[in-house]
């Protein structure tokens, strides 16, 4: 049963934006948070929540259809070609007794993850006092649970006891505005063609071959298996390996039989979330304009009083997602289309779900003193960016303001009646302002250039 070992063995990280913090955290090399002579006085983090469990309606959705097709495979199909031990998974699967109550809480394994970055994260500052530290969440059970397990690594239990999570309301501007941008809504997210990409690649021969393996493998009718029962069984990996610690690999993830297969469901999920919610539209670099205020405000105001001091903020995937759209940051040079797969510029791409937004992964945004000078540290899922708008790893505040947090900025009018009105000028403004700005570089520049 060679094949079944090699099954379980090639088993990774690919699993867009459900996969466990741990499998992409665990490869990568601890980094130092506090550049030479340099110290932190701000620390500004936007955290999404640990591994979660599937929202309710997907849980009856994915025990009633997975169920069906259980049934098919062992009663029809008497298991196609699965492996023994396989099958015998199969037979005893326990994914039904998932409550629908659970819908979209945090797991334990999310418990674990936010517990231990809170530890790391308290680690890195360990030489600075932190004089006060605020913790935010979205109005959501996994993200305040987030927040209180992270709050326990990052102050102990005991001190945590005594601290408070500050629940913000839906749709809040500074944690998830897209919730509630009609706008957005209408636009973006049920614009199809937002989805375009994504619906190509569900109907292409990388996806096609895998439900093919799923019809043959399971031993399933050819005309039972759909596209989305591929979509399906591709979740439900990924959830069980991240919910999973032992690392044993679920029966569903039989049908992705190799490397290549993972990544193609990867690049599915990709194309999605990158037109809806990050480069392929330029409203999600915006929508995140009262976030990059409140940073850069909450940097100015520790400028000023010297003192360490740390914000953190639990929040959601596309709320990360556009964060990180506004920084500039994971941006390749192309737009992401389905017909790019296979291919270098797909395999080549930077926007992973897997590496970008996990479930734990985080931005964090440290203001440093270094020798007199203040700078801005960018770091995504704990290693350091390279933000494309600095001219250096370590960014002058005024440099990062100038590009973060400048021009128009109004959610409420962006997302509202005369939303394309308001984008419209918007992007005159955003425009406008980039020009100023990078014209006074010039000029700056030349000056300093005329004065050497
Ligand atoms: O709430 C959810 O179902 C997903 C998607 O929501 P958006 O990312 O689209 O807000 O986000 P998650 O909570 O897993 O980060």
């Amino acid at each position: 049963f060679e094949e079944c070992k090699s099954r379980i063995a090639m088993l990774t990280d690919a699993f867009g934006t459900n996969t466990a913090y741990r499998l992409i955290h665990d490869k990568q090399s601890p980094i130092s948070w506090i550049p030479q002579d340099c110290q932190p006085l701000h620390l500004w983090m936007y955290i999404r929540h640990g591994t979660r469990f599937p929202k309710e309606q997907k849980i009856v959705r994915y025990r009633r259809r997975l169920e069906e097709l259980r049934q098919w495979s062992i009663d029809v199909g008497n298991g196609g070609k699965l492996c023994p031990s396989e099958l015998e998974y199969m037979k005893n699967w326990t994914f039904f007794d998932l409550h629908p109550s659970v819908g979209h809480h945090l797991a334990a394994e999310g418990e674990r993850e936010m517990e231990s970055l809170g530890k790391r994260i308290r680690a890195a500052f360990s030489d600075f006092e932190v004089e006060d530290s605020q913790f935010h969440a979205t109005p959501t059970q996994r993200a305040v649970k987030s927040g209180e397990f992270f709050m326990m690594g990052f102050l102990g239990s005991e001190e945590a006891s005594g601290k408070r999570i500050h629940v913000v309301t839906e749709g809040d501007e500074v944690l998830r505005p897209y919730k509630t941008c009609q706008y957005w809504i209408d636009n973006v997210k049920h614009e199809p063609s937002s989805k375009a990409e994504y619906e190509r690649f569900l109907k292409s021969e990388p996806v096609e071959r895998i439900r093919r393996n799923f019809v043959e493998l399971f031993g399933i009718p050819d005309e039972i298996v759909t596209p989305e029962d591929v979509i399906l069984a591709h979740n439900v990996c990924g959830f069980e390996t991240a919910w999973n610690f032992t690392g044993n690999a679920s029966v569903w993830c039989a049908p992705f039989s190799s490397q290549a297969d993972l990544n193609a469901m990867e690049y599915l999920e990709d194309l999605d979330r990158w037109h809806v919610h990050a480069h392929g539209n330029k409203i999600n670099s915006m929508l995140a304009c009262e976030t990059a205020k409140n940073i850069v405000d909450s940097f100015r105001a520790s400028a000023l009083d010297r003192t360490f001091k740390a914000k953190f903020h639990f929040t959601h995937c596309g709320a990360l997602q556009k964060l990180i759209t506004r920084l500039r940051l994971f941006k390749d040079d192309h737009v992401l289309k389905a017909g790019d797969y296979p291919g270098e510029i797909a395999e080549n791409r930077i926007w992973r779900g897997s590496k970008t937004t996990p479930f734990g992964a985080n931005i964090a945004l440290v203001l440093y003193n270094c020798a007199g000078s203040l700078k801005v540290g960018v770091y995504a899922n704990e290693q350091q960016m390279r933000v494309p708008f600095c001219s250096s790893g370590l960014c002058d505040l005024e440099e990062f303001s100038m590009h973060f947090a400048k021009g128009y900025c109004h959610i409420q009018s962006l997302c509202g009646s005369n939303s394309a009105l308001a984008y419209a000028v918007a992007a005159f403004v955003v425009g406008c302002t980039m020009f100023v700005a990078v014209n006074s570089m010039w000029s700056r520049d030349r000056g300093l250039k005329k004065e050497l």
